[in-house]
């Protein structure tokens, strides 16, 4: 299996050119954290916005809209209620599942960006949204690239592969059915694209073993995709660099906390998209 390392991600972040604006740098939609979820939402959405997305738009359960506001007064927030699929047509990127739950509205929601994304968008799928395509037998649209962001329970709900016998091979098989780029995350998460060799990442550790990692990697694949190609490449960066980054604060950190891995990621960006040997990416 391929290993994916930092090369690969110093030629994904490139400095950016002088002559852009917002709107070079993708336009982000997340939706989820209903229910006790609230803060999933937080967490991919801080990814995408210290990730350096140029536009970030949650859709969330009423209640949430203000704590999202006092935490990330950058990204624009609406209800699901509210009309999000006239804003949708114009988003680069969207971004289903933290905290989304499994509910008849989370359903709903659901099918309704499944039918409403066209080829030229990018689609992320984690968490509910994944346990909801494999619980109501959902079709994947046809897009840009669709991302699903499984972990080993997850992945098992949607292929029907057990934990124990989700081997590359039988991974490969299933990822090349889905027509859909697949993160099986775990130790060492594995990075499946439709008929091409498998990937791993060899960084990341059990400090990360906390809830919301899963939230801010979603948010991170869906801001790299919005701002940089939306290609396999630019999803094995953001897997790459969401656990690099655990790794540079580990030795200092027991836990490493998923708001802090979006918080070093200015940095650790800035550091990448320099010609200068790094200590670390934190
Ligand atoms: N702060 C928050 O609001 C949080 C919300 N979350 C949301 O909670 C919802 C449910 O997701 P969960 O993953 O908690 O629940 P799930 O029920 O989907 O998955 C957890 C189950 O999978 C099993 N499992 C097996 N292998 C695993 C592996 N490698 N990693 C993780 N679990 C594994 C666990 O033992 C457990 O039984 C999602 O929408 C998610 O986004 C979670 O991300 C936790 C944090
Ligand atoms: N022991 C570990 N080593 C490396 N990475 C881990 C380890 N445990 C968890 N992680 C990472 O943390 C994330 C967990 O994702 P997930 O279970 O979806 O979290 P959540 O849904 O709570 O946000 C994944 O990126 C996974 O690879
Ligand atoms: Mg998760």
């Amino acid at each position: 299996m391929q290993i994916i390392a930092e090369s690969l991600v110093k030629n994904v972040i490139t400095p950016r050119p002088v002559d852009s604006y917002k709107g070079t740098y993708g336009r982000v939609m997340l939706i989820g954290g209903f229910e006790h979820y609230h803060g999933a939402i937080i967490l991919a959405s801080k990814a995408a916005v210290y990730g350096g997305s140029g536009l970030v738009t949650v859709v969330t359960a009423p209640q949430a809209i203000v704590p999202i506001n006092t935490q990330l007064p950058e990204a624009m927030v609406l209800s699901y209620q509210d009309n999000y699929q006239a804003l949708l047509a114009s988003q680069d990127v969207i971004v289903i599942g933290p905290g989304l739950g499994t509910s008849t509205t989370a359903l709903t929601i659901l099918q309704a960006v499944l039918a409403q994304i066209t080829p030229q968008q990018s689609l992320v799928l984690d968490g509910s949204a994944l346990t909801l395509l494999a619980s109501e037998h959902l079709t994947l649209p046809t897009t840009r690239i669709t991302v699903l962001t499984p972990h080993q329970m997850e992945w098992q709900r949607i292929s029907g592969i057990k934990i124990a016998d989700q081997t590359p091979a039988a991974n490969q098989a299933v990822t090349d059915q889905l027509k859909a780029v697949v993160i099986v995350k775990k130790h060492h998460s594995e990075l499946y694209t439709p008929h091409a060799p498998a990937q791993k990442i060899l960084v990341g550790g059990p400090y990360q073993a906390t809830g919301g990692m899963g939230d801010t990697l979603a948010g991170l694949v869906g801001c790299f995709l919005g701002q940089f190609n939306a290609t396999p490449t630019s999803v094995a960066a953001a897997l790459y660099l969401h656990s690099a980054i655990a790794d540079t604060l580990a030795p200092t950190h027991y836990v490493v906390l998923p708001s802090q891995i979006s918080e070093h990621l200015p940095a650790a960006m800035a550091r990448l998209t320099m010609q200068t040997s790094s200590n670390g990416l934190a």
